[in-house]
């Protein structure tokens, strides 16, 4: 029986020094504990030299004829792009969106009702990635995997719960079939089909998948510029797509360009490249490192699909991209490692599983 992502942090417990969570509505002025500096992420003021002409992550339409390329040239130069014509139902995103509202809206006292525990992985809470640093992050989490009810029972009434879970379950299987579809079509680019990766094709209908959903919450800020809403990282994931709402605060980071902000464009997805999906396509693909910052006057949300493969699944270089010349970057690991391996060394993750070929 492979571990469910339920089971990943048991006895591998992440403790967070800063779980408690501020009323942030009551608060005029950062907090000294909310205030970044450049000795707190390095990166913070990463910016151009000389400054870069204004480039964005690409819009694609996935009816284009072309689309497989474009997608694999976003994911080769960005690791990240946006998606229109997705086939995703408006209303839904408008309902995830309601429900991610409703939630976030509900008194701190309530929410702490449903707090992920240590050990656990659904729940509210701040940022996994908080252990990592020295500041807090301006912003708050619920992560849901599979049903939510047993969660969304400590926080709503009866009458409530069957409206929000069938709104979390269609949302988590339209995200599913999305995924499964992306996934193809950027390793098509790459001349790879599904006859090249067996523990795919082995395991038809996506019993071969699992994954979670982030619902992320940045309230209004007072001092946006001095805070952070969620520190730069990469995710672990194959691929992770995020819905946000009409409100910028998502940025990726190009060393050539520095931080991007992605613009929201009503009704299209963001999708990124994580951590196994560069993995698997032998470091072609890039996992795009990105954060999310906030601002003074409007509320940002935004739902993350964190997806991967169940962890029987062994995900390492795909043999037809791995050559004498081209040695496989990686050696193979399963999410459930990798994300044990993320929760200790955070960023440094990818390169704690790096093969290092003698010269
Ligand atoms: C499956 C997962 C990926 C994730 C850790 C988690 O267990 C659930 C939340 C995910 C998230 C969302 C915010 C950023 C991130 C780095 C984190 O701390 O929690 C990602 C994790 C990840 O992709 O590694
Ligand atoms: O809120 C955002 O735009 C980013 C969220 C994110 O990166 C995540 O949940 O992994
Ligand atoms: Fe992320």
């Amino acid at each position: 029986m492979p571990t469910m992502l339920t089971d990943v942090f048991r006895g591998h417990p992440i403790h967070l020094p800063h779980s408690h969570q501020p009323d942030f509505t009551s608060l005029s002025e950062l907090p000294d504990s909310y205030t970044w500096t450049p000795k707190d992420d390095p990166l913070l003021d990463a910016a151009p030299c000389p400054p870069a002409a204004s480039e964005n992550i690409p819009l694609i339409d996935l009816n284009h004829p072309d689309a497989a390329n474009q997608i694999g040239s976003a994911c080769r130069t960005w690791g990240a792009f946006q998606i229109a014509n997705h086939g995703v139902p408006l209303e839904l995103l408008q309902g995830i969106e309601f429900l991610t509202g409703s939630l976030f809206q509900l008194p701190v006292q309530r929410k702490l009702k449903a707090a992920r525990s240590d050990t656990g992985f659904s729940g509210y809470g701040v940022a996994r990635i908080s252990s990592f640093f020295n500041k807090q992050m301006w912003s708050e989490g619920f992560t849901i995997t599979g049903s939510p009810l047993n969660d969304f029972r400590k926080l709503w009434p009866q009458h409530h719960l069957k409206n929000y879970c069938d709104i979390v379950e269609e949302y988590e299987e339209q995200m599913q079939t999305l995924a499964s579809k992306l996934m193809w079509l950027s390793l098509t680019s790459l001349g790879v089909s599904e006859e090249d990766i067996k523990w795919a094709t082995a395991n038809p209908d996506l019993n071969w998948a699992q994954s979670a959903l982030q619902l992320n919450h940045y309230p209004v800020c007072p001092e946006p510029d001095r805070a952070m809403g969620l520190a730069a990282h990469t995710d672990s994931t194959l691929l992770t797509i995020l819905h946000q709402n009409n409100t910028a605060g998502l940025q990726v980071f190009r060393d050539d360009l520095g931080w991007v902000t992605v613009p929201p464009v009503p009704g299209s997805l963001v999708v990124n490249v994580g951590d196994l999906f560069h993995i698997l396509s032998n470091g072609l693909f890039k996992s795009v490192l990105h954060r999310a910052r906030v601002n003074q006057t409007r509320s940002r949300f935004s739902v993350a699909f964190l997806w991967g493969p169940q962890s029987d699944i062994k995900i390492s270089p795909v043999p037809k991209l791995v050559s004498p010349v081209e040695s496989p970057l990686y050696r193979s690991v399963t999410w459930t490692e990798y994300l044990r391996t993320k929760a200790t060394h955070f960023n440094e993750a990818l390169s704690m599983i790096r093969n290092h070929i003698d010269e």
